[in-house]
């Protein structure tokens, strides 16, 4: 349940505290391998690679590099939504066209200047690649603790995919759950690439 003053569950939150502080501790080499390892196994996804419209998130600070992640899929003509933070915790999209397209805004992040499309963009995303600071063997993820991509993946179409991107060793056994937490079809991790979860493995992996 969530607590009644409509913030995260206390055991949640220090979870969350220790994960923000191991980002933190990772050095600008490390940082980088682990985003050419995840834009590699990404590129090569066929939910990206067919997909005519992606959403991704434009990575800030310690987070698994997605910046030339979200510059190849657009010099390869995908058009690529990315995330603007509204004062509510909702979230609107804008189109990702090259560097002068973004522009650092509030909270430490770096968001797209352009048209607003609204929150019922992600209806027309083929794939969603979504931030994350831990998911769990069964697809569960945690996030910044807003409860912004909880809200906005009830948007997404039930056949496309939300994929999570986070460092080796936060794809972890169990993580404590809510009743509004939305569960992510598939997290690829630096050292292990893709992880399909669920009923979705066999047909989302080809098999
Ligand atoms: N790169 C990226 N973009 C994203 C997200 C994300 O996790 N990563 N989001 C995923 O939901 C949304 C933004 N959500 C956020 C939720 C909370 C805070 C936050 O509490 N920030 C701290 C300050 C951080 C700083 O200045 O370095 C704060 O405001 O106290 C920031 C963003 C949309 N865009
Ligand atoms: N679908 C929803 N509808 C209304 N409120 C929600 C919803 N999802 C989350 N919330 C609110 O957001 C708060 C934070 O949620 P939670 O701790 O699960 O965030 P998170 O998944 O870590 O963050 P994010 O989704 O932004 O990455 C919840 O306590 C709840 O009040």
């Amino acid at each position: 349940m969530s607590a009644p003053n409509g913030r995260s569950r206390p055991d949640k939150r220090e979870l969350r505290a220790r994960l923000l502080t191991a980002r933190r501790a990772r050095g600008a080499p490390e940082r980088e391998r682990a985003g050419s390892a995840v834009r590699e196994t990404l590129l090569e996804l066929p939910w990206l690679a067919q997909g005519a419209t992606v959403a991704c998130y434009y990575s800030v600070g310690g987070e698994p590099d997605t910046r030339a992640l979200v510059h190849a899929l657009w010099k390869r003509g995908t058009h690529v939504i990315l995330p603007v933070f509204l004062p509510d915790g909702s979230l609107d999209w804008a189109v990702f066209d090259g560097p002068d397209s973004l522009a650092p805004a509030g909270r430490g992040l770096v968001e797209p200047v352009g048209h607003r499309h609204g929150p019922r963009a992600l209806e027309h995303a083929d794939a969603v690649v979504c931030p994350a600071l831990a998911v769990d063997r069964q697809g569960n993820r945690m996030g910044r603790g807003a409860g912004c991509y909880d809200r906005a993946l009830a948007h997404k179409g039930p056949r496309t995919p939300a994929i999570a991107v986070v460092h080796d060793e936060e794809f972890v056994g169990e993580l404590p759950t809510e009743p509004h937490d939305r569960p992510v079809d598939a997290v690829v991790t630096p050292s292990g690439g893709l992880h399909v979860f669920g009923p979705g493995a066999a047909v989302w992996s080809g098999g």
